[in-house]
């Protein structure tokens, strides 16, 4: 009999009632972890108030710690996330075909599909997503809602400029935390003097619908964001885990209003491996779908080069890794994946 697993699309994944063959993940005991909604909970990533006096401390530690943290008062209007949520399940109820139309023309780029790191893995991920890395996203909008895409893409911009501003005052703190100030970066001042209009991040809307065996499944695979930070709205079901050593998959349970940070690649470079990036994944369920929102920030746009921080490499130490733009650092990235670190690691250290 012919296998029906080719004719699988990603944007009907909910309507399945059996998980197809290509879609079946193997968990050793170790990986499959802490079940959702059980132990996982009782250790897990700390959640921040912003407005904390001694939040400097508090943001250093869980980034040594776990590389990911929670936050809360962090000024971005629950409105905002609300609509951002409601656009992106209006988007995912779209017919598959529809949907399909809007598929992005290069991996990366903006538009609906599998996330990026897909190739790297034998099974599938049951999930659909669409991503918004330039101004290509607005033509996608057009042909998936001809009548509200104003409506659409203001909310897009909103989120952009908001986020795009709490990103800078997270990397303040963090950098505050390893006794470095923006001053210390040259591209940061400039982020910082321009209100923060010069840097470059992409949006990631997740859809995980629900799964017949969650199991077997894998929402999305586990992976360091390429970003210098990342920071995520997830809706109030809960599925995203992070990876720490001494404990093994931890699950980040929704608070409600709280916003997840996650530290990405290009912070461990900034910080010359003082902090690490987070090795997480989403996981699905049986019972209610899940969607997630993602602001992956990159720091500076164009040429600019991100380097580990003189000031941290100090006199003692040499830097890790040799100067890199984002852009370079996303090729390699997508060319050798977990081994984008071995291929950017300086060849003659030098402080
Ligand atoms: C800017 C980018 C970061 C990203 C790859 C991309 O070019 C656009 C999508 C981003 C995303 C979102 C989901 C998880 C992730 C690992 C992926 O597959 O696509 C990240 C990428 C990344 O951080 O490397
Ligand atoms: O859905 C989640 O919780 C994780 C999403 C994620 O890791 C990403 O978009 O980079
Ligand atoms: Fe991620």
């Amino acid at each position: 009999m012919p296998s029906l697993k080719e004719d699988v699309s990603i944007g009907n994944l909910g309507s399945l009632q059996t998980l197809p063959d290509s879609f079946t993940w193997k968990f050793t005991a170790a990986d499959s972890a802490l079940p959702l909604s059980s132990s996982a909970v009782e250790e897990s990533i700390p959640v921040i108030d912003l407005s904390d006096p001694d939040v400097i401390t508090l943001i250093g530690n869980a980034c040594k710690t776990w590389g990911a943290f929670q936050i809360s008062n962090h000024g971005i209007p629950q409105k905002l996330l609300n609509d951002i949520e409601s656009l992106s399940k209006t988007l995912f109820d779209i017919p598959s075909e529809k949907k399909l139309e809007a598929t992005s023309s290069d991996k990366g780029v903006s538009g609906y599909g599998e996330p990026r790191i897909a190739s790297f893995f034998e099974r599938k991920m049951w999930s659909e997503g669409f991503t918004i890395a330039d101004g290509s996203y607005r033509d996608h909008f057009l042909t998936l809602w001809p009548h509200d895409y104003t409506k659409y893409c203001g909310i897009i911009e909103e989120f952009k400029g908001k986020m795009e501003n709490l990103a800078s005052r997270l990397l303040s703190w963090i950098l505050g935390s390893l006794g470095v100030t923006v001053d210390d970066i040259e591209w940061a001042q400039k982020l910082e003097n321009s209100g923060s209009k010069v840097g470059r991040g992409a949006i990631r809307l997740n859809h995980y619908p629900v799964c017949p065996e969650p199991e077997r499944a894998m929402g999305l695979a586990a992976h360091t964001d390429s970003t210098i930070l990342t920071i995520l709205h997830q809706s109030n079901t809960g599925g995203l885990q992070v990876f720490r050593e001494e404990t093994g998959w931890v699950t980040v349970e929704p608070v409600p209003g709280a916003l997840v940070v996650n530290i990405g690649d290009l912070f461990h470079i900034l910080s010359n491996g003082k902090i690490m990036s987070v090795v997480h994944r989403a996981r699905v369920n049986q019972i209610r779908s899940r969607i997630s929102i993602a602001y992956l920030w990159g720091g500076p746009a164009g040429d600019v080069e991100i380097r580990p921080i003189p000031k941290i490499v100090g006199p003692a130490e040499s830097a890790l890794y040799r100067p890199i733009t984002w852009n370079e650092y996303l090729r390699i990235k997508y060319e050798v994946f977990d081994k984008a670190f071995d291929a950017i690691r300086a060849v003659n250290p030098t402080n």
